[in-house]
């Protein structure tokens, strides 16, 4: 009877276990993070040996090995605007930035010749940081204005010289606030420096499926809306604000508008 008893308990612990939602999150979170970083580890020898070194082709391969996480997460996508990648040449792409799981939509689309600015302590992430590396990522610090400033002046010769494609998080960090946080201006400068296009892309909110203060971590649907690119020919450095404040409105208005439409179908939500 005794080891009835034991069984019926061992059966029945990963069962609570598994039906409680913070240990899905809690779950989904460490396998997010351990299973980002072993990829990474694939990844690392592939890039070297296809390039060499540090290079935005290595962003290809990169590419490749993260797409199917979103299946173990119970994620999905639903991307709109694809005609509005298919610009020539280099361009900056915005976003709004809600949580790392954006890794996930970003490499769902991520243009040939594309990688990103991101902040420097992303290199110290061990294997991913590495990779960040290696796919030719822009770091910055965010502490030193001046220091960014260069980075990114650099960036915007880079971007022309070499024919690539930057992917920056205008809000210049994490937000899962609702809505989006006002926009830095380092996109808007190096676009025009570079008299590259904007294009405007919008995740559609995570609160339908992922809270993090609530410890939940569902299945769900993230809408993805790849707005029409926006011409920076001709602009000085006079109109980065009226460019900011148009790419602001426009992502805030998309942003506001596929969140909704993605509740209706997901469920409650806050946003
Ligand atoms: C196999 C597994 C592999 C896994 C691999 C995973 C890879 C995926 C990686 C994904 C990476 C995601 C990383 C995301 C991030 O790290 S987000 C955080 C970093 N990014 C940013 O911060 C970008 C946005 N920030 C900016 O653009 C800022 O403007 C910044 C340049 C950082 C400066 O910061 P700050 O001083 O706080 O900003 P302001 O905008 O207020 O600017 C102050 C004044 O400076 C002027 N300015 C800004 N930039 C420039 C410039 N480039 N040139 C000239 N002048 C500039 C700005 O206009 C302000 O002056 P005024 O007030 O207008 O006079
Ligand atoms: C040495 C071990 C260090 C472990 C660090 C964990 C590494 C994370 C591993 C896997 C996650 C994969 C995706 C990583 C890309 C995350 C990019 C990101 O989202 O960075 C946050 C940054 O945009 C804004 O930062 P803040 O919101 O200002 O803060």
């Amino acid at each position: 009877m005794d080891g009835l008893w034991m069984i019926a308990l061992l059966l029945l612990i990963p069962l609570l276990l598994w039906t409680s939602s913070t240990f899905v999150f809690y779950f989904k979170k460490c396998f997010y993070v351990a299973w980002m970083m072993l990829l990474a580890l694939f990844a690392i020898p592939l890039c070297i040996l296809k390039s060499g070194g540090r290079d935005v082709e290595n962003m290809r391969i990169i590419r490749g090995l993260v797409r199917h996480v979103k299946y173990f997460l119970g994620l999905r996508f639903d991307v709109s605007g694809w005609e509005h990648l298919q610009t020539e040449g280099p361009y900056v792409i915005i976003s709004n930035h809600q949580s790392s799981l954006d890794v996930l939509g970003l490499m769902e689309i991520l243009p040939d010749r594309c990688t990103m600015i991101a902040k420097k302590e992303l290199i110290y992430a061990g294997t991913v940081g590495l990779v960040c590396w290696l796919g030719g990522i822009v770091f910055i610090n965010r502490k030193k204005t001046n220091d960014a400033k260069n980075v990114m002046a650099d960036a915007a010769k880079t971007m022309l010289d070499d024919q690539i494609r930057l992917w920056v998080f205008p809000e210049g960090t994490r937000n899962q606030r609702g809505g989006l946080l006002p926009f830095k201006k380092g996109a808007f400068h190096l676009a025009v420096q570079a008299q590259v296009p904007i294009i405007p892309i919008v995740f559609s909110s995570y609160s339908n499926f992922y809270l993090r203060k609530e410890k939940q971590f569902n299945s769900g649907t993230i809408r993805l809306k790849i707005l029409p690119k926006i011409d920076t020919k001709g602009m000085t450095s006079d109109d980065i604000s009226s460019l900011s404040d148009k790419s602001f409105n426009l992502m805030r208005s998309a942003f506001h508008s596929i969140s909704d439409s993605v509740t209706q179908s997901n469920g409650p939500s806050r946003h």
